[in-house]
């Protein structure tokens, strides 16, 4: 029970990855924070949670990330459940490359994302009542290496890779005790990947293809990974790839300092 007395917070956790982020931090003793759009399927999960990990330890809040507002109320709702916030995991995402679907993908994917960390660290940050704590941002190994599929995607989880490496070096966020890292999974068998259709990227045939050669991973996988990241309190602005053939592999990209 790794994560006795702390509390997370988790977007997207009404189905896939964040769901099993979501059992997995339950499962090492933290109490969880769900926040999604989906409200059926996030309040399903949370019924089937609770009967599992007991009462009173996870809640679900309607929430679309891309809505300043719902992610307000979503912070504002953990703290007023839990008592404090020690986790926060940016999870929420989605795929598509045609219009009108990839603004969507650029708001929710990056926007999201933003809104998530700068909420986080205003909770977390020591200097203002938190506790410090730890930002895991959800990109991808598409975010990382390129591939013909889905630029918009790709580029949109290169963002989240940058944006959070930007926020781990900030001497706010050193200062009040807060670690930001990121998770990059090559392809999980969840919704999304299951969904993948020629709707949601480019040559899909040749992408069926890619996928079979690349492999697709169980989420439990990527949810142990978020254990390494948190159980691993050295690392800061660290990227860590999950795959088949890989498994987890902490990556190195140059940075140059200013
Ligand atoms: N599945 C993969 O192969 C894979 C690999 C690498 C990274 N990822 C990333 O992991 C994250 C989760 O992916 P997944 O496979 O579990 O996807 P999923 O589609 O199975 O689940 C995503 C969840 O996010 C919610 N969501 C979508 N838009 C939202 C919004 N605007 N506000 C709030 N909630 C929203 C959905 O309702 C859903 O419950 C995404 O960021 C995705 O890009 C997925
Ligand atoms: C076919 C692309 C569809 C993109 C959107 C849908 C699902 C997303 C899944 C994941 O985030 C993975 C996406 C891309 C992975 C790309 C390259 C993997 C590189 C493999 C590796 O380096 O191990």
């Amino acid at each position: 029970m790794t994560l006795e007395g702390k509390v997370a917070l988790v977007t997207g956790g009404a189905q896939g990855l964040g769901r099993a982020f979501s059992e997995k931090l339950l499962q090492n003793g933290a109490k969880v924070a769900i926040g999604d759009l989906n409200q059926k399927q996030g309040e399903q999960t949370i019924q089937e949670l609770t009967s599992q990990y007991g009462i009173g330890r996870a809640i679900f809040v309607p929430c679309n990330v891309t809505s300043l507002d719902d992610m307000t109320n979503l912070f504002q709702n953990a703290k007023e459940a839990f008592g404090c916030l020690d986790i926060v995991v940016n999870n929420a995402g989605i795929g598509g490359e045609f219009a009108p679907m990839w603004e969507k993908v650029i708001d929710v994917n990056i926007k999201g994302v933003v809104h998530g960390t700068q909420l986080a660290i205003e909770y977390l940050r020591k200097d203002k009542g938190g506790n410090g704590g730890h930002i895991i941002n959800m990109a991808s190994a598409g975010g990382l290496n390129p591939n013909p599929f889905s630029p918009v995607y790709g580029a949109t989880k290169a963002a989240v890779v940058h944006f959070t490496r930007c926020w781990a070096m900030n001497s706010t966020t050193i200062d009040n005790g807060i670690r930001l890292n990121i998770l990059c999974p090559s392809f999980v068998d969840t919704p999304m990947t299951k969904n993948i259709s020629e709707t949601v990227c480019h040559n899909y045939e040749t992408a069926k293809g890619f996928i079979e050669k690349i492999g697709v991973i169980s989420p439990e996988t990527v949810a142990d990974a978020l254990m390494t990241l948190l159980k691993n309190k050295e690392r800061n602005g660290a990227i860590l790839k999950v795959s088949k053939h890989g498994g987890e592999e902490f990556c190195t990209l140059q940075l140059v300092p200013v």
